[in-house]
């Protein structure tokens, strides 16, 4: 980092003793007999000592369960230096939907909004008894532990009821959102031949009402394996369902009368919980397959630790369920909240339904992506002037680095006292390497801290851990939640390929990140994009900082094309309405760069386009362009949400010379 760190936030002393760590750190000290006061030194604790650490998470988090007994007790971590291989609590047996469903009674479980045309709400006890029927409907249609169960549906909540259900007995969920096309949910679910599918018939998305069972019949069709397709009325009431292959309305499906008991099948903590899809821009998708007890405990530890959600909080994520994040949230279930489920348009109907949404609802996590918080920059939005927000306490910011202008941003224009934690780490461990402290400060532009038990560093070429230099995240030790393995993989040869290539037995996650002296983490983008010019690793992520601060452009993405035996940086703008991209304005982009970051940076050439391709996670694809720009093929353009948006890039006259 080239700026002098600017603490931008801190916890009263009040709010730091009411936190959840604080209990947490009380607890570890009175039981280890330790005297740990900070967060750091909690964090060398964590990842010095794995199984002492974990236990005190399921202990903490209340999991219910089993914790086996072994031989001299149950067995907290075997082979704990492998990795892969390492597995930890291997004789304990939970359930997941059973630790999410610990509450009962009337309280809201679940709040749901699609856009402005459905409001929503169900208690515990109405959860409960929903996943009871379609849990007892399931097993009537033979699911059973480790089948498959899929869900192409939006962030309602039928979807969280089809995956608590599912869970309850031991078979395994997998999800897409509806803007998925045919092709995209067959590469995903074709691979892991689904016996159930879950389906809306339509659902909103800015102000428009999309009709998807044309895609649900013909997703139906061609996956053999699906007995049944269970589809949920959303846009209609009682939609005609007729030309959709053995399909069965939701209501029907659930059955009438009195409600079946609710069981729980405790599975081995290291059976699978999720498939996750990789965003396949490379290649037909690569099916991550997360357990139960390792998701189970990180997103205990990630709520209740580093977010700080309190039972009977009100926790909310934009998110689609095609998303890592839709998982992520689902869990705050087990941390005791309440879940405020939002589906459709961040900006619809006109710009301001998630902050209407924070003061209706009392919402306390303000989950978003730094994508949302740069657009509501630009768009000039003031919600600080317009809504209250006095519930909200903690807003977290992921999906791509959120840049110091956007640190500013939130503590201005959206709330003064928050804990802003910037996060990441993403589908590959369904939770995050690099999260929140809510004991310590947020300085401008760094994710607080290594998230406990995440034996993060950042490593030089070399292979040696460095500070306060650019480098690889790693991860040298063992955690609960990597994936237990990749689906169709039997040797492991895939898995190892994703992570442990650069350095055997330690992960690398493929992010380009520099650790501060802090304790903190900035990321520059993601390592395979890196741009190398003249030999110089530069982050895309350094240039999108200085130019995404002018008001003209209003997004933009760089690559690094061949040229001449080495590499010009080439950067695409998309403009503000009305801007053109004249002389001037190039001028202005390259000196703002120069300024901002160094000459090195400054891109050989910058082209304006209408639009930049992005997953349907809302991710820029940036490798997409580059292959689109070298006129070599992209693989799997079924993962974008704007696929058409690459046709600008191809055969630019402007990059030939
Ligand atoms: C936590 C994350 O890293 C989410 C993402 O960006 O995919």
């Amino acid at each position: 980092m080239t700026d002098e760190a600017i603490k931008l936030w801190e916890p009263s002393e009040d709010r730091r003793r009411a936190t959840q760590i604080a209990a947490f750190m009380d607890a570890v000290n009175a039981r280890f007999h330790t005297e740990i006061s900070d967060y750091d030194a909690l964090w060398r604790w964590s990842v010095d000592n794995r199984e002492d650490f974990w236990e005190q998470v399921w202990d903490f988090g209340g999991v219910i369960g089993d914790k086996g007994t072994g031989e001299g007790g149950a067995r907290r971590l075997a082979d704990g230096d492998a990795m892969p291989g390492a597995k930890f609590f291997p004789d304990a047996r939970v359930n997941f939907a059973e630790n999410l469903l610990r509450r009962d009674g009337d309280g809201d479980a679940m709040v749901f909004w699609g856009e402005d045309k459905v409001k929503r709400r169900l208690s515990w006890a109405e959860v409960r008894a929903s996943v009871a029927r379609l849990a007892a409907a399931l097993k009537a249609d033979g699911v059973g532990p480790g089948d498959r169960v899929a869900a192409y549906m939006p962030n309602m909540p039928e979807t969280v009821v089809g995956m608590l259900a599912a869970t309850s007995l031991g078979a395994v969920w997998s999800s897409c959102s509806p803007d998925f096309g045919i092709q995209g949910v067959l590469d995903r679910f074709g691979q892991i031949e689904p016996t159930v599918l879950i389906a809306v018939e339509g659902y909103y998305y800015a102000g428009k009402s999309l009709d998807i069972r044309d895609k649900v019949t013909a997703v139906a069709a061609q996956l053999p394996t699906v007995k049944r397709v269970v589809v949920v009325p959303y846009v209609n009431e009682a939609p005609d369902i007729s030309g959709i292959e053995k399909a069965t309305l939701w209501a029907d499906y659930l059955g009438g009368g009195p409600v079946p008991d609710l069981e729980f099948t405790r599975m081995p903590f290291n059976d699978p919980l999720y498939i996750m899809f990789s965003s396949g821009t490379t290649g037909v998708p690569k099916c991550i397959v997360h357990g139960i007890g390792g998701t189970l405990l990180q997103h205990l530890k990630e709520h209740k630790l580093q977010t700080d959600v309190r039972p009977g909080d009100r926790a909310f994520y934009f998110t689609t369920c095609g998303w890592m994040m839709w998982n992520w949230l689902v869990s705050g279930l087990a941390a005791e909240a309440t879940l405020l489920l939002y589906d459709g348009s961040p900006f619809h109907p006109d710009g301001n339904i998630l902050f209407d949404y924070a003061d209706a609802e009392g919402m306390t996590l303000f989950g978003t992506s730094a994508k949302y918080i740069d657009a509501l920059n630009k768009g000039g939005m003031d919600p600080k002037s317009t809504h209250d927000l006095s519930t909200v306490r903690t807003m977290t910011s992921t999906g791509s680095p959120l840049v110091p202008e956007g640190f500013d941003y939130v503590y201005e224009h959206i709330k003064e006292d928050i804990q802003l934690a910037s996060i990441s780490g993403g589908t590959d461990i369904v939770s995050c390497f690099v999260l929140g402290n809510p004991i310590g400060p947020v300085w401008r532009g760094e994710i607080q801290k290594r998230g406990l038990g995440m034996a993060v560093e950042v490593w030089n070429e070399a292979g040696q851990a460095v500070v306060g230099e650019k480098g690889e995240l790693v991860c040298t030790k063992a955690f609960p939640c990597m994936p237990i393995y990749f689906w169709n993989d039997p040797d492991g040869a895939k898995f190892r390929a994703a992570y442990f290539e650069t350095w055997p037995g330690v992960w690398c996650h493929g992010d380009y990140v520099e650790l501060t002296p802090r304790g903190g983490m900035v990321i520059y983008g993601r390592s395979d994009a890196v741009l190398n010019p003249g030999g110089v690793r530069i982050g895309t992520a350094e240039i999108y900082r200085q130019v995404e601060q002018l008001p003209e452009v209003l997004e933009s993405l760089v690559i690094g094309q061949d040229w001449q035996g080495d590499v010009r940086v080439v950067l695409f703008v998309r403009l503000a309405e009305g801007v053109t991209l004249d002389d001037d304005l190039v001028a202005k982009i390259k000196q703002r760069i120069r300024t901002g970051a160094t000459p090195r940076h400054v891109p050989a050439k910058v082209l304006a386009v209408g639009d930049i391709p992005r997953t349907k996670s809302g991710k820029i694809v940036e490798l997409a362009v580059r292959n689109v720009v070298h006129g070599r093929p992209v693989k799997n353009v079924e993962a974008l949400a704007n696929p058409e948006a690459l046709d600008e890039y191809r055969d630019r006259v402007e990059l030939a010379g």
